[in-house]
């Protein structure tokens, strides 16, 4: 009997997800440019009881909003009629249709207490989709925590729904595990198991469809590199790994200021149809930053790094060019992924998803000569500060402070590791 009284069977699996950054391309590439994201180090783990007995409930616990939500299948049974989900095989993956999404906001709303996350009804409607697709009226227990800031950029919806489809695929056993034996990049000793290429490409269009309900309009970039993991260019719904001897060392910053994915998207198709040809040309620029940095980091072939020991030069006593750098050894990738970053921060300036917030960090740490852009759909959330290989850790403890002093939560995270990986308790 578990501590909340519910009758858990044998079967306990979790899965892991990782968050992400978008270096370049976020919003354009909803519009079918390309855009390049890694990534991060930090993980929503979403953890699985099979119950048994006279649990015939489905319970969803979600510590980081203090929420646990629990469902008797009869009430599910009085509001949705389930016959036809035992067809929904992975092959057939299908959106949710927009009487299922009423009566599943409805199931959510009679349980959601009236203080809650407003944002919240969105995941937990994308859990009931999920979980009723892929294993049906099973009753279990679902708990679902976060290492990652909600709502802030780094991709929290699609490791939420990363790893909630990981964990149910592999409740239903529809995943071939291979055995991963041995501690985890961190050095844990929790066996996390490789998912392979086959299982992934399942685990995405599911997790693809509780996008979806939680953005409205995803480009599908969050859930495939929280899904493959690594460092992914994607254009139109393809992706291909991008392979990187590059160091991307980055501090990313929280503005902890609070906004909402699927409105900041549907603000920048909104201006898309205002202005069709002026936006086209803004997703085309961005299109071809994000080409740029694709070559840059596959490029990075040693002949063509070139330590610089650049100090400000001078023309007649004017600043010579933009491109005047301090004293920090840069590559030449470096300077040029630097400007791409600064280019691509005016652009998205230009779709409307900065915010006063985004741009005081960005003008704090170039008073550094370090540049930033947001990342993810902005509004608030995080901003990204590329930091040189070169760069010593005290200089970047200056720019943490410096940031810190302004209010901001200043952290660094690892980039380009594993994406979703399941792990059997
Ligand atoms: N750990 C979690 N538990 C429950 N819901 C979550 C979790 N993480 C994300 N979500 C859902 O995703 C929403 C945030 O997604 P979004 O606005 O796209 O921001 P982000 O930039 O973090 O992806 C939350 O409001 C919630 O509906
Ligand atoms: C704005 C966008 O490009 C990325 C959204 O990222 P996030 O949900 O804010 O972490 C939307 C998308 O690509 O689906
Ligand atoms: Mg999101």
């Amino acid at each position: 009997m578990g501590d909340d009284g519910l009758q858990a069977c044998g079967v306990v699996m979790e899965a892991r997800a990782p968050g992400k950054v978008i270096l370049c391309g976020e919003h354009a590439v909803v519009h079918g440019a390309t855009a390049v994201a890694a990534a991060i180090g930090l993980y929503t783990h979403a953890r699985i009881h099979l119950l048994t007995g006279e649990d015939n409930l489905l319970v969803l616990d979600l510590p980081p909003f203090q929420v646990h939500l629990s469902w008797p299948l009869s009430q599910i049974q009085s509001v949705l009629d389930l016959s036809s989900l035992h067809k929904a095989y992975p092959q057939d993956v299908q959106s949710i249709s927009e009487s299922w999404s009423a009566k599943l906001k409805q199931l959510t709303d009679e349980q959601l207490p009236a203080d809650a996350d407003k944002g919240l009804q969105a995941g937990v409607v994308a859990y009931l989709f999920l979980h009723l697709y892929i294993l049906g009226l099973q009753p279990t227990k679902m708990t679902v925590t976060s290492e990652l800031p909600i709502g802030s950029g780094l991709g929290s919806s699609a490791a939420f729904c990363v790893s909630i489809t990981g964990a149910l695929l592999a409740a239903a056993q529809q995943l071939d595990l291979h055995r991963h034996l041995g501690p985890t990049e961190e050095g844990d000793m929790q066996r996390w198991l490789d998912v392979d290429d086959k299982d992934l490409d399942i685990i995405n269009r599911w997790a693809f469809e509780g996008e979806k309900i939680i953005h409205g309009r995803p480009s599908g970039i969050d859930n495939t590199v929280s899904t493959f993991g690594y460092i992914v260019k994607f254009r139109q719904g393809q992706l291909s790994r991008i392979q990187t001897t590059m160091p991307l060392n980055m501090l990313l910053t929280n503005t902890k200021v609070g906004r909402d994915t699927k409105s900041l998207v549907a603000g920048v198709g909104a201006r898309a149809q205002r202005h069709p040809k002026s936006m086209a040309a803004i997703f085309d620029a961005v299109d071809s930053i994000s080409e740029e940095v694709v070559s840059i980091l596959q490029s990075n072939s040693e002949e063509s790094r070139i330590e610089h020991n650049i100090v400000e030069s001078k023309k007649d006593g004017h600043a010579q060019s933009e491109l005047v750098h301090n004293t920090v050894s840069r590559s030449v990738e470096e300077i040029k992924l630097e400007e791409l970053v600064q280019i691509n921060q005016g652009l998205l300036q230009s779709m409307g998803v900065s915010h006063p917030c985004i741009d005081a960090i960005c003008c704090r740490t170039s008073k550094h000569k370090l540049q930033s852009k947001l990342t993810g759909a902005g509004g608030g959330g995080c901003v990204l500060t590329l930091l040189p290989h070169c760069l010593k850790s005290k200089a970047i403890e200056e720019v943490k402070a410096d940031l810190a002093a302004e209010g901001f939560e200043c952290f660094q995270a690892h980039i380009g590791g594993k994406g979703v990986q399941i792990s059997k308790k």
